[in-house]
């Protein structure tokens, strides 16, 4: 369980004094895959280093697993901070070092016996999917590779809580939901906190359970995922999950008679145009179906059935 009460962090002093985190409270049970969502310099960054003792708080307390983080002594997060994971978005892996090599390195930090690095390394490489290439160097491997080391390390002294910074920013849409996936798995199968920073909604919507939304360093909203989906109260809540909307592709439906469907079929068969088909089904004389137009083919893609005689409406 994490929790925060009024937690401030304060940077330079007088004019130029900025809050990157403002009086926030927070409370995190144990086992969720918690979000903090937030645009640049929101104060998210700051949030998570003051959860791992990487930043002290100015006021507030900071409690990770019954452990006051912001007032333990530098000895004592040194003991603590094995137990706290993490995650980056560029990885941070060492580039001297195999896959075998940076997956065994906090364990050799903690003096762990040679026998049991050898073991644990060899489970957390299954564990993440990257069997087979334990011997492989960093620059071998694609951006989802790396990001696999990165989670089998910080996984490596069993940690109860995992710190994700914006783990899959530099990942393609088909890697990031990979890696996410493999998140949610590892939070089912070993049941640790999960706490992750993101400025995108679908990270969100895959695999949180709870989200606290940032601005200039306040939560200004914060619930379980479904709830916070279903009734957006604040303007910067509701732009991001303008996010998903502009995303999707956009959904309409088509009646047409047989002489049109064979140039809709042409258009739908046609990639670059974004327009895809379907449950095209025929009612009589009509076919009827459901079109998916991906928003930026939108203008052109109605134009487009508009003058091949295909009304359409929403719906
Ligand atoms: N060490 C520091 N010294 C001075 N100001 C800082 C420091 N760290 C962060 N800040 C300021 O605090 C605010 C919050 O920064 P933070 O990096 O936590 O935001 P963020 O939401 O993580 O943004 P980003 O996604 O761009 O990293 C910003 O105005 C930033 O300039």
């Amino acid at each position: 369980m994490i929790s925060l009460s009024a937690v401030s962090r304060h940077f330079g002093t007088g004019a130029s004094r900025v809050a990157a985190v403002d009086q926030v409270d927070l409370e995190i049970p144990g086992g969720e895959i918690f979000g903090v969502i937030g645009y640049s310099g929101a104060g998210k960054s700051t949030l998570i280093r003051l959860l791992n003792g990487l930043e002290r708080p100015t006021a507030g307390r900071v409690v990770v697993n019954g452990t006051d983080i912001g007032a333990a002594s530098e000895r004592a997060l040194r003991q603590v901070r094995p137990k706290i994971g993490m995650i980056f978005q560029h990885f941070n892996l060492l580039w001297s070092r195999s896959v075998r090599g940076n997956i065994a390195l906090p364990m050799e930090i903690a003096g762990l016996p040679k026998e049991e690095i050898r073991r644990r390394t060899e489970e957390l490489i299954g564990l993440v999917g990257l069997d087979g290439r334990g011997d492989h160097w960093p620059s071998q491997l694609s951006g989802g590779q790396k990001q696999r080391v990165g989670i089998a390390r910080a996984l490596a002294n069993q940690p109860d809580v995992l710190l994700c910074d914006e783990a899959t920013s530099a990942l393609d849409p088909e890697t990031t939901d990979q890696i996410l996936d493999l998140l949610a798995g590892i939070n089912q199968r070993l049941g640790l906190t999960i706490v992750l920073i993101t400025h995108e909604m679908h990270v969100v919507r895959r695999i949180c359970t709870s989200v606290a939304v940032m601005e200039a360093g306040r939560v200004i909203e914060t619930g379980p995922v479904a709830q916070i989906f279903a009734a957006p109260q604040q303007a910067v809540t509701q732009r991001f999950l303008g996010q998903i909307a502009s995303a999707e592709p956009k959904r309409l439906r088509i009646g047409l008679h047989p002489d049109a469907a064979q140039r809709l079929l042409e258009i739908a068969a046609t990639p670059e145009l974004g327009i895809s088909l379907n449950n095209l089904t025929r009612e009589g004389d009509v076919f009827r179906g459901e079109l998916l137009i991906r928003p930026e083919a939108l203008t052109d893609g109605i134009a487009q059935l508009r003058d091949a005689g295909i009304d359409v409406w929403e719906g």
